[in-house]
């Protein structure tokens, strides 16, 4: 079950954050009409995952097992990214000294209309999760902004019955509108 707070590790990112200009780096130039400067930039997102997957396979230890390995949930279209990412160095860990199987779901969720958050979220299931029962869970998000699509998705998750679900999220926004159920694995916590 996601945790009660931000986690300790995540990098906090200030509301003013020091800003990188686009001249020194390289990004694809359909971006250009879209972005003045680069807050996060993708080596960091990068270094930042490859801890994640570290501490979540540490955290796996406890009620994982290797054998049975762990259901990891790609929550679409956002997440994709970063699942892949999240889930290709998570491989490569272990667990209790062996190679972890990491078995993929993908679900698709929706709650925001341009950028904002309407509140409403629809979940559309794509394939059979029934395989979920008794097993280990990881939802794969890209960011946790109200929380509302996180708590949707949870609802809708233990009505297969997993031993347990965890949360990792790249992003969780700082918000007044943020719903309390924040992740246990995340990057930073500013959009
Ligand atoms: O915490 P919340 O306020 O619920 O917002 C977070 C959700 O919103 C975004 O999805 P979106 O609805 O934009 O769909 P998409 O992933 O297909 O872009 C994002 O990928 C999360 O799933």
């Amino acid at each position: 079950m996601a945790q009660q707070g931000p986690q300790k590790s995540a990098i906090i990112i200030p509301d003013e954050p020091p800003v990188l200009p686009l001249e020194s780096l390289s990004y694809p130039v359909h971006y250009a009409p879209y972005i003045s400067n680069v807050v996060i930039p993708y080596g960091l997102v990068l270094d930042r995952i490859e801890r994640m997957a570290e501490e979540i396979s540490q955290d796996l230890q406890a009620s994982c097992d290797p054998e049975e390995g762990l259901h990891a949930i790609c929550v679409l279209k956002g997440g994709f990214k970063f699942f892949t990412d999240l889930t290709d160095r998570m491989q490569s860990k272990n667990c209790c000294h062996k190679s972890l199987k990491i078995s993929s779901h993908f679900i698709r969720a929706r709650s925001y209309q341009n950028d904002q958050s309407t509140g409403s979220v629809s979940i559309m299931k794509l394939y059979d999760l029934e395989v979920l029962a008794n097993k280990t869970v990881l939802v794969v998000e890209d960011i946790v902004d109200t929380g509302h699509t996180l708590s949707k998705l949870i609802e809708h998750l233990h009505q297969y019955k997993p031993k347990t679900i965890k949360v990792a999220s790249l992003l969780l926004k700082r918000t007044p509108l943020h719903n309390g159920l924040f992740p246990d694995s995340h990057l930073s916590d500013q959009r």
